[in-house]
């Protein structure tokens, strides 16, 4: 059984929704589990991201998808509080090999959630972990599934904090691909 944890922050709760309608898709694929962990205000103190075992969790994870909104061209503070916590990992290289994928949504169609992706690369890179984008080019799929055309993870947009259905279905197909990844790679 392969274990694949959602990890993210939502002010407003649609990085929420993302976050759990990609851990549907990775609950309807065989031979795997997966944990939600969300970063709250309440982990972090005097600026310091203190949820130790938060990051425990995700030390027994095969596959870590990382989820942040986009705030002012980058990921939230509480998701860079959390991911600076991880230097600690990044030392011993303990998180090296496991697979990663990220997720972003703005309020903009172009706000620059581009960088926030590969901000979320970047970290995974800098962990040695293996990065799975989207395999669907964009536009054309015939269900409509990654609307705005990014590759490298899940970038979704929303002005009114109402999610666009193939936004969803998006998340979801991207926790199936990492689950199906795991089962592939992880033996
Ligand atoms: C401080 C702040 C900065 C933001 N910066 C951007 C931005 O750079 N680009 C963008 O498209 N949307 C931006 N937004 C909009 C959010 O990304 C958008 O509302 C998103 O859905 C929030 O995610 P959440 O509901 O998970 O908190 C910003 C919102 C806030 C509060």
């Amino acid at each position: 059984m392969k274990n694949i944890a959602v990890v993210f922050h939502s002010a407003g709760g649609t990085t929420r929704q993302l976050a759990m309608a990609l851990a549907a898709g990775v609950a309807a694929m065989p031979d795997v589990t997966v944990i939600q962990a969300e970063i709250t205000g309440a982990d972090i103190n005097a600026g310091r991201f203190c949820n130790h075992k938060l990051l425990a969790q995700l030390d027994s994870a095969d596959a870590i998808v990382f989820g942040s909104p986009t705030y002012m061209g980058s990921v939230s503070a509480q998701f860079k509080a959390f991911a600076d916590a991880t230097s600690e990992r990044w030392e011993s290289q303990l998180w090296a090999n496991k697979i990663a994928a990220g997720f972003t949504i703005g309020s903009n169609f172009s706000g620059d959630q581009l960088h926030t992706l590969q901000y979320l690369q970047i970290l995974a890179n800098q962990h040695g972990m293996l990065w799975a984008g989207l395999n669907i080019a964009g536009n054309h799929n015939s269900a409509g599934l990654n609307r705005l055309g990014a590759q490298s993870g899940l970038i979704a947009q929303s002005a009114d904090g109402v999610l666009h259905e193939t936004d969803l279905l998006t998340a979801r197909y991207l926790g199936q691909r990492v689950a199906q990844i795991c089962n592939r790679l992880i033996t």
